[in-house]
């Protein structure tokens, strides 16, 4: 069993790892072998305790700070983030499965791009002068939350945990965060690499665990702040939990995003984007579009050229560079996969490509291609989150829209064509935080992420993110005799 994957403890509080056995042991497995890794326990009661009490403790002196000061940590963090990119993308790849060309790219690369952005905009958080009647005015302060619970999915662990905690600490807050129990191993690097970059002790922190965890965490009365990565179940749990203290909330949840493909469109570019929009991360992305309606005139052409294009895809080893497709996270998420595959051929798509669970000892399946799939149908509803790609016909614009918003998520969505009038159109059309026109899935730390209708509500990333991790107080001046009626 390769060892070096044992993190020195299980969690990282008040600066330092700490271990306490008596938690339930939470294995991590290797998706590619099935072998355990590494082994971390599950919060005790005691744990959380100190984890949120150190956060509280170190948010004081952390938001006394200024801007430029704290914004300083964070950026010596992201260089720190990028010095160790690849040692941090081989934990990745051995935590989640997936592929290292993907890791190496994607994970610490973006969360690093986060703390360097928050950092970068630390400094320039202000709040505004209201000047009134008579000489009196109004100033705001723009001002920390306080303590910070982020709590994480397992397909995207250390920018998760760096898109929760750049905009937090930037803000003047403390964090507290606990990774899935699927991925808890790089968040205990990011902790570390904070505090090398000179984060005080108890900023922030990690403490493992499930549901359980996250659930103490997020009515503890010490917290401000609940931001969530994850299903559209977990979500309305915590979102109900966070509102009976009247906490603020961020909600990063799940996604059934549609992709029109129209006849004019540029045929390679869209099905590149449908390949990257499906099978990218073996298709564990939130908002990948797993919905791609396709025009009539094009139809045909597109599902073949897709299915050409798969015979490209490298299954196999994620550790091996050129791998384009490693395993899913778990048997567990590959059987429910499997599940929703055979469910599709039953009610009447057609299988194009792929399909079948490579056996073995990883945890591996075929990237899957459905033509003909119609907006009944399971895998037309459902969050699969694997890599199935279902493509449906439509005939005019209004029916592609209409069809594209008939869901109950609303994280993302994409429109290929070369028609400029009809791209804008579309996009201001779609229910979806995020559109793209003649591309997809891109996400820069400059542009807010985040969704609408049951996807979530908040905004990552941007500008935007401050809004959810800061608050504004008002100081009303007055600058004349108080008048009273008596
Ligand atoms: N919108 C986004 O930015 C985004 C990004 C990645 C993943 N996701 C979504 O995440 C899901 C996949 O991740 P997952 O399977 O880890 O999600 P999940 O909902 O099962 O778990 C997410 C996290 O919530 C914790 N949790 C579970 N129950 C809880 C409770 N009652 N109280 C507090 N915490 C609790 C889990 O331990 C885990 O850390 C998909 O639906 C995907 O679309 C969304």
């Amino acid at each position: 069993m390769p060892n070096s994957f044992q993190p020195e403890a299980s969690h990282f509080i008040g600066g330092a790892y700490v271990e306490d056995t008596a938690g339930a042991p939470i294995e991590v497995i290797y998706p590619h072998t099935g072998e355990v890794i590494a082994t971390v326990h599950a919060a005790t009661p005691e744990m959380v305790d100190r984890a949120l009490e150190a956060a509280k403790t170190a948010q004081v002196d952390w938001a006394a700070m200024t801007g430029t000061e704290r914004g300083r940590v964070l950026r010596r963090a992201a260089e720190i983030m990028r010095a160790r990119n690849r040692a941090l993308s081989e934990i990745e790849t051995h935590d989640t499965g997936k592929p290292l060309s993907e890791t190496l790219v994607a994970d610490a690369a973006s969360g690093a791009d986060a703390l360097e952005y928050f950092g970068g905009l630390a400094g320039t958080l202000t709040g505004e002068h209201i000047p009134l009647a008579d000489g009196d005015f109004v100033y705001t302060r723009r001002e920390a939350l306080g303590v910070c619970v982020g709590i994480g999915a397992w397909n995207y662990p250390i920018q998760i945990a760096s898109w929760k905690a750049a905009p937090a600490m930037a803000c003047g807050n403390a964090m507290v965060f606990k990774p899935s129990e699927m991925t808890p191993l790089s968040a205990l690097q990011l902790a570390e690499i904070l505090m090398e970059a000179g984060a005080p002790a108890g900023l922030f922190n990690v403490v493992q665990g499930r549901g359980d965890v996250g659930g103490a965490l997020v009515t503890d009365e010490r917290v401000a702040k609940v931001s969530l990565t994850g299903s559209v179940p977990t979500g309305r749990k915590v979102y109900a939990a966070a509102a009976e203290g009247i906490r603020h909330v961020t909600m990063e949840l799940g996604g059934k995003s549609p992709i029109l493909v129209f006849d004019d469109a540029d045929l390679e570019n869209a099905v590149s984007a449908a390949i990257n929009g499906n099978f990218y991360s073996t298709g564990q992305i939130c908002s990948n579009g797993t919905r791609v309606f396709v025009q009539e005139g094009l139809y045909e052409r597109f599902v073949n050229r897709v299915a050409e294009r798969m015979d490209g895809a490298v299954i196999g080893d994620p550790m091996d560079e050129t791998t384009t497709i490693g395993p899913m996270v778990s048997g567990r998420q590959r059987d429910i996969v499997a599940g929703y595959i055979a469910k599709g051929a039953e009610e009447g798509a057609r299988l194009v490509k792929g399909g079948k669970v490579i056996e073995g000892a990883g945890f591996y399946i075929e990237p899957t291609l459905f033509a003909d799939v119609t907006d009944e149908m399971a895998i037309a509803r459902e969050e699969i989150f694997g890599p199935v790609m279902s493509v449906l016909k439509f005939a005019s614009e209004d029916e592609g829209i209409a069809r594209a918003n008939a869901t109950g998520f609303g994280l993302a969505a994409g429109v290929f064509t070369n028609d400029l009038t009809r791209a804008h159109r579309v996009s201001a059309a779609f229910e979806a935080g995020t559109c793209y026109i003649n591309a997809y899935n891109l996400t820069p730390v400059e542009a807010p992420f985040g969704g609408v209708k049951l996807s979530g509500v908040g905004r990552e990333n941007s500008k935007a993110a401050i809004e959810h991790y800061s608050q504004i107080k008002t100081v009303y001046v007055g600058m004349n005799d108080t008048e009273a009626p008596f």
